[in-house]
């Protein structure tokens, strides 16, 4: 350890870009703290990944019932207040499960709001700690309309902590959160407008996809408003009034502004250190160092191509810790990085896209899976996939809209980024019946 200084690694942040390398690295003999100002874990475990997934898990169940009415009798329907009471009994449990971690691999956890004072020195509530090397790993926070009545507006963590559900709602953008949420709260019984930036939703993904996904929502009463233009919201009683386009507006109980996250940079006292940084995040090189030399960058809050996403933060966290341990001298190389999106059938995809494959005279082939007899066990009317090879027939790429399409996609990532040829993909024997023999099926 530096005797110089409090610590030989501090991370500021306590999210996934953090703790899956600072636990590691902690137990390799390296002097570790950690700052952070609300509950530990961060994002993904408290207010993203895993509260989202558990008020999704009743939406499955209840489209699955759909699917198989008449094998199945009775109609459900989802307890809003119980679903939201399940989701916080899920999650409540893990900031102190990882805080738990974090302490038993020897780490300080200083709670509090950390500004950067100098290089070396972090100011928490005024309390100087000091660190050979600091990780900024801050993430990201809602991005909020700047107009009138913004303040009349909610985010995803209120959504998520919403104890009755409003009968109508309206929501800003159609990115993932938009149509993650918008997925929930009609198969929960709101009556939701969602009020588009453009013509496009979830403009990353593949848009035939996409649109099999709206258009399956619009059977389910959901109103999208392509190129809305909101320019205000008031309050009228218990409502908000939605105003937007050409003088058009729209009466609403509750808004969520899903406009964007946008990183935490500011009040960091960046500017004043000298880190250059921007709007999309900390500038950082192919080893996640900043422009100085001592102070890395990790999570959501870098400047980068690759998807902002739990899984990207633990790699990114990971090789700082290899870093860091001398286990790894090397720049960092990302793997392909899969995303899905939670809507009801998902749309996933990994590697190479279907345009991308255009552009390049890539082999695509389509596959229409209703028909195929592992799909009819489940009653499913929107399976549908693309995949990419190339002149070898390796598979390159992969999408799908599906109600299983995350775990199609996870079972083709190895195949995709480790380039499998047709005898390596033969010689392996699968679980049968599942989704994986049957997606290995069609390679
Ligand atoms: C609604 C929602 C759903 C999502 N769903 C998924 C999903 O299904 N799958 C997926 O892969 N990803 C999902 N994500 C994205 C995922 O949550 C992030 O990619 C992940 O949390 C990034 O981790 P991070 O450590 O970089 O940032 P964060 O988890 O945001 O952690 C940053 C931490 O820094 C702290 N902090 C900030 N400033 C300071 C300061 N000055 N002092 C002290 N502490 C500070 C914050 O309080 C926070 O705890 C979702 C995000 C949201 C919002
Ligand atoms: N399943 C998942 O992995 C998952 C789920 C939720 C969130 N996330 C992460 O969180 C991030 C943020 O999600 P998000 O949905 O907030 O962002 P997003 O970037 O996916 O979508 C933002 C939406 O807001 C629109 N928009 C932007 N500016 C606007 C404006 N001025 N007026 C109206 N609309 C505007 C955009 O056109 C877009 O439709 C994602 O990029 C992703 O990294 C991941």
């Amino acid at each position: 350890m530096t005797q110089q200084y409090d610590y030989d690694v501090l991370y500021l942040g306590s999210g996934h870009g953090t703790f899956d390398g600072a636990v590691p690295l902690a137990q390799s003999g390296v002097k570790v703290g950690i700052i952070e100002k609300d509950l530990i874990g961060g994002t993904c475990p408290n207010y993203g990944c895993n509260a989202k997934i558990t008020l999704d898990a009743p939406v499955t169940l209840l489209r699955e019932s759909e699917r198989f009415s008449g094998v199945v009798a009775g109609n459900l329907k989802i307890n809003w207040k119980e679903s939201v009471a399940h989701k916080q009994e899920v999650i409540d449990e893990l900031p102190g499960m990882i805080g738990g971690l974090i302490k038993s691999s020897g780490i300080d956890i200083i709670q509090g709001s950390g500004v950067f004072q100098d290089n070396h020195t972090i100011l928490v509530d005024g309390q100087p700690k000091t660190a050979d090397k600091i990780v900024i790993s801050t993430g990201l926070r809602p991005h909020r309309l700047d107009i009138p009545g913004s303040e009349l507006a909610h985010d995803s963590r209120e959504f998520m902590d919403l104890t009755e559900l409003p009968d109508k709602i309206a929501i800003i953008g159609s990115g993932y959160i938009s149509m993650e949420f918008v997925t929930i709260a009609n198969a929960a019984g709101s009556d939701v407008t969602v009020l588009m930036h453009g013509d496009k939703a979830l403009k990353e993904f593949y848009q035939p996809y996409v649109n099999k996904v709206i258009d399956d929502l619009k059977e389910r009463g959901v109103k999208f408003v392509k190129n809305a233009k909101v320019s205000s919201f008031e309050k009228s009683g218990d409502q908000v009034i939605v105003n937007y386009g050409d003088d058009q507006s729209l009466s609403v109980g509750w808004v969520l502004d899903a406009t964007g996250r946008i990183p935490n940079t500011d009040n960091l006292g960046l500017a004043k250190i000298g880190v250059n940084y921007n709007e999309k995040g900390v500038v950082v090189n192919e080893y996640l160092q900043t422009n100085i030399d001592n102070i890395y960058a990790s999570g959501d809050v870098i400047d980068k191509t690759q998807p902002k996403l739990t899984p990207t933060a633990i790699f990114e966290s990971t090789y700082l810790f290899k870093r860091f341990s001398g286990q790894s001298r090397e720049p960092i190389t990302y793997p392909v990085i899969p995303s899905v999106v939670f809507t009801s059938p998902r749309i996933a995809k990994v590697g190479v896209t279907v345009e991308e494959a255009k552009e390049n005279n890539y082999q695509i082939e389509e596959n229409n899976l209703v028909g195929d007899w592992y799909r009819k066990v489940n009653k499913e009317t929107i399976s549908e996939n693309t995949l990419i090879f190339d002149d070898e027939h390796r598979l390159l790429g992969a999408t799908e809209v599906s109600e299983q399409a995350e775990n199609v996609i996870n079972t083709l990532l190895p195949v995709v980024e480790f380039k499998f040829n047709k005898a390596e993909i033969a010689r392996l024997i699968h679980l049968f019946p599942s989704i994986s023999a049957s997606t290995w099926d069609l390679l």
